[in-house]
């Protein structure tokens, strides 16, 4: 099978001086399949998110080296108006990511700067409340809604574009555990409908839903594991490489 996303020996700094926080990553992502990125603070987790999602190069400075594929192509042939139709990206701090009145002016925000039809964008924004089962927030201003229903706004707000990849970084990580379970059930069935995505956590729990976990250190890849492993071996795993880092 063909990934949707392949990394290519992967590097980046941020300055030609700094150190390297990404250092020959490779990787490849499968359409359809849940993967998790996992390690500790400060190891490079949202770097790599912001190079897969084409942030960096494009609007972040940084001495980047290497690739990364998007179906087969170089994401800096791409546009990134291009590349936000493909992938979205939900950041930890949804606070900074929804500043429309309404949970229904974010989901429209993106669509209209691309200048579709009345039409066009009212099927789409029913399409998204519905798929995430949340069609009573519409009216509803996201600075007013729990954790986890901003989280759900704010993954709406990238659905409206329908990518094909869903980046949720730290998404999961201050919510509490309703909430979380909400979030991890939309997930699944985002990947039922057959969209690939990429987790970023350090919770054991959390990592569970994922098809790989890749446990990344010093801006390196690890471990690849696969799920699907006995549960208690996944955890046992998991556990000893977060406490071998510790010390
Ligand atoms: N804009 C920036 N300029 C310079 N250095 C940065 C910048 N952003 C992050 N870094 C550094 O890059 C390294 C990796 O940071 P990054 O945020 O990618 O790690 P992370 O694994 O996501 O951490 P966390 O789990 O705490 O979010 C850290 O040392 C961080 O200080």
């Amino acid at each position: 099978m063909n990934p949707i996303l392949e990394v290519q020996s992967l590097s980046f700094r941020y300055a030609k001086a700094g150190p390297m926080i990404l250092d020959s990553i490779n990787m490849k992502i499968e359409k359809g399949s849940i993967t998790a990125i996992a390690g500790l603070s400060g190891c490079g987790k949202t770097t790599l998110a912001f190079c897969l999602c084409g942030a960096i190069p494009k609007s972040l400075p940084g001495i980047m080296e290497g690739d990364i594929l998007l179906e087969g192509r170089s994401i800096r042939e791409l546009s990134l108006p291009a590349l936000s139709k493909k992938i979205g990206i939900v950041f930890q701090d949804v606070d900074n990511q929804l500043f429309l009145p309404t949970v229904e002016a974010e989901i429209a925000f993106a669509a209209e700067n691309l200048c579709l039809s009345y039409e066009e964008i009212e099927e789409m924004i029913e399409r998204v409340l519905k798929t995430l089962g949340i069609e009573h927030l519409r009216s509803q201003n996201p600075s007013l809604l729990s954790g986890g229903e901003k989280h759900l706004a704010a993954m709406a707000s990238i659905l409206s574009l329908d990518p094909e990849v869903i980046i949720l970084d730290e998404a999961l990580s201050q919510l509490d555990s309703d909430n979380r379970g909400l979030i991890i059930d939309r997930i699944k069935l985002l990947q039922r409908e057959g969209k690939t995505i990429i987790v970023i956590d350090h919770d054991l729990e959390n990592l569970m839903m994922a098809d790989t976990i890749l446990l990344m250190k010093d801006g390196r890849i690890e471990q690849r594991i696969k799920a699907g492993e006995n549960r208690e071996l996944l955890y046992s795993k998991l556990t000893d490489f977060f406490l071998y880092q510790n010390k």
